[in-house]
């Protein structure tokens, strides 16, 4: 008698869920024990993140950061499910979908991510511009395009959040906008990038500094208006004029996630044990923004990128072994170091042992993502257009 074939269901297509969905498609499966793999998001684009600075510049085009899953995912046995996820019955084993029909699962694995949080103050959501998915990158750089076309002097632009995204996106943008932009930088703490080493700290001031972004340190924003921001100061409020204010501040998991069974810590991120599964639930898993993790070691995963993606690889790996009676393995998280792109010939990176900053880190951050980027075939039709682009253009003008 043959058994039923599994199903793999997974929710989320980004760093955790897209990558988990292509290593189940290559893991060695005996015949007969091949699963169906879906993967379901609400986009039809994968996002890179730690490139979406670039599209603002235009130093790459949107499919290269956002290629279409249908795309990626044509050569390899994942079906793709564009839809909303509205709910899971995990007693029936059932997906729902906002208009589509449930998808019934033998292993589910969630991965949704997080949203930025713009309740935060009074006025962010109505004027504030989040700074997220392909589709955040596409209003904001309308919004650019409005601002560097009227006959305004000068662009000022408030950026809240002086993290990694904050910084990423002053030093850009004040490449974007040059002489006219007037940019200032709005961090609650009494230093910017808190949790990044020492090298990259210093080399994103030095940038900042050299670009001409003010810094407001210890500075909390009150509330936005549709042309001002109100600051608070050493007990101080200032209004300040603005033509555009961006917020990068937090990450919190999405609602659907925070309506699910399952135990969660205060930020509502799901409780998984090392092996990446829900607690009392063996047959789902969680990984990424929306997981909270202690690995093997007991050190908590971060919420990167480079986390959801080495945790993709233990959830694909664990799967298989719960699907063909092997024994799961404990998901290890390896620091790897971090990269920070400092605008438009510039970047930081710390990591394996080395210390790179100015055009040659610029240089090996674009290769160590063209690297990290889903599938061989994006890999190289995004390599070979980094390569042959600047011949192009050359040509052409
Ligand atoms: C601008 C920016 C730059 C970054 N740069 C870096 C970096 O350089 N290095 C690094 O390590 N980290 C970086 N990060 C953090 C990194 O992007 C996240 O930690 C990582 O993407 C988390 O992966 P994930 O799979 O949990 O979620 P995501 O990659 O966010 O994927 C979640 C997916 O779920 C989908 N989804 C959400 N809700 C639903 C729903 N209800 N139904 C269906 N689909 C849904 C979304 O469309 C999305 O595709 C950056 C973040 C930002 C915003
Ligand atoms: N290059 C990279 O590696 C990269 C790039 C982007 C994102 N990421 C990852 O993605 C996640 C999100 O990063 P992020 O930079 O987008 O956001 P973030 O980590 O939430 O950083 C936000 C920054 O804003 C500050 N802040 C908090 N509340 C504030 C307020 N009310 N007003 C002004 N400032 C406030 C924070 O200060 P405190 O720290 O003092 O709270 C922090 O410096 C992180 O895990 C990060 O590692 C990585
Ligand atoms: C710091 C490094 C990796 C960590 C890392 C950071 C991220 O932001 C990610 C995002 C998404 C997925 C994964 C990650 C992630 O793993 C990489 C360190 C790189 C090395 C220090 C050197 C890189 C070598 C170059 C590829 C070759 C450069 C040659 C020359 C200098 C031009």
């Amino acid at each position: 008698m043959t058994e039923k074939t599994a199903r793999i269901c997974i929710l989320g297509g980004g760093f955790g869920g897209l990558y988990t969905a292509l290593r189940l498609s290559q893991l060695p499966w005996e015949n007969g024990e091949k699963p169906e793999i879906i993967l379901v998001d609400q986009s039809d684009r994968y996002v890179f993140s730690p490139l979406l600075y670039e599209l603002l510049t235009g130093e790459l085009q949107t499919w290269e950061v956002a290629p279409f899953f249908a795309e990626l995912l044509q050569n390899t046995s994942v079906r793709f499910s564009q839809a909303v996820v509205s709910g899971i019955d995990t007693k029936k084993q059932l997906v729902q979908l906002q208009d589509h029909p449930e998808i019934s699962y033998d292993r589910l694995v969630l991965a949704l991510g997080g949203e930025t949080p713009l309740d935060m103050v009074p006025g962010a959501t109505s004027y504030a511009y989040p700074f997220r998915t392909v589709t955040d990158a596409h209003r904001l750089q309308e919004r650019l395009r409005i601002l560097e076309q009227s006959d305004a002097d000068k662009i000022r632009v408030a950026i809240v959040g002086g993290g990694y995204s904050g910084v990423e996106l002053a030093c850009k943008l004040a490449d974007r906008l040059g002489e006219r932009g007037r940019l200032r930088l709005i961090e609650i703490g009494d230093q910017i990038l808190r949790t990044s080493p020492e090298f990259n700290r210093e080399a994103a001031k030095k940038a900042l500094a050299a670009k001409g972004v003010f810094l407001d340190l210890e500075t909390k924003v009150e509330s936005i208006k549709q042309d001002s921001i109100s600051l608070e100061y050493k007990n101080q409020l200032d209004t300040i004029p603005v033509d555009l204010v961006i917020w990068t501040v937090g990450t919190k998991v999405a609602p659907v996630v925070k309506t699910l069974n399952f135990k969660q810590n205060q930020r509502g991120q799901i409780i998984t044990t090392p092996t990446l599964q829900v607690l009392d639930h063996s047959e789902i898993f969680a990984l990424g923004d929306l997981a909270d993790c202690r690995d093997a070691e007991g050190q908590q995963v971060p919420a990167t990128a480079q986390a959801a993606f080495q945790q993709a690889d233990y959830t694909a790996w664990n799967i298989w072994a719960s699907l063909t009676n092997r024994p799961l393995l404990p998901f290890r998280y390896q620091h790897l170091g971090e990269m920070m792109a400092l605008g438009q010939d510039n970047a930081t990176l710390t990591g394996l042992g080395i210390k790179l900053d100015g055009s040659l880190a610029y240089l090996a951050r674009r290769l160590a993502y063209l690297y990290r980027m889903p599938t061989y075939e994006h890999q190289l039709k995004v390599g070979f257009n980094w390569l042959v682009r600047p011949i192009i253009d050359t040509l052409s003008r």
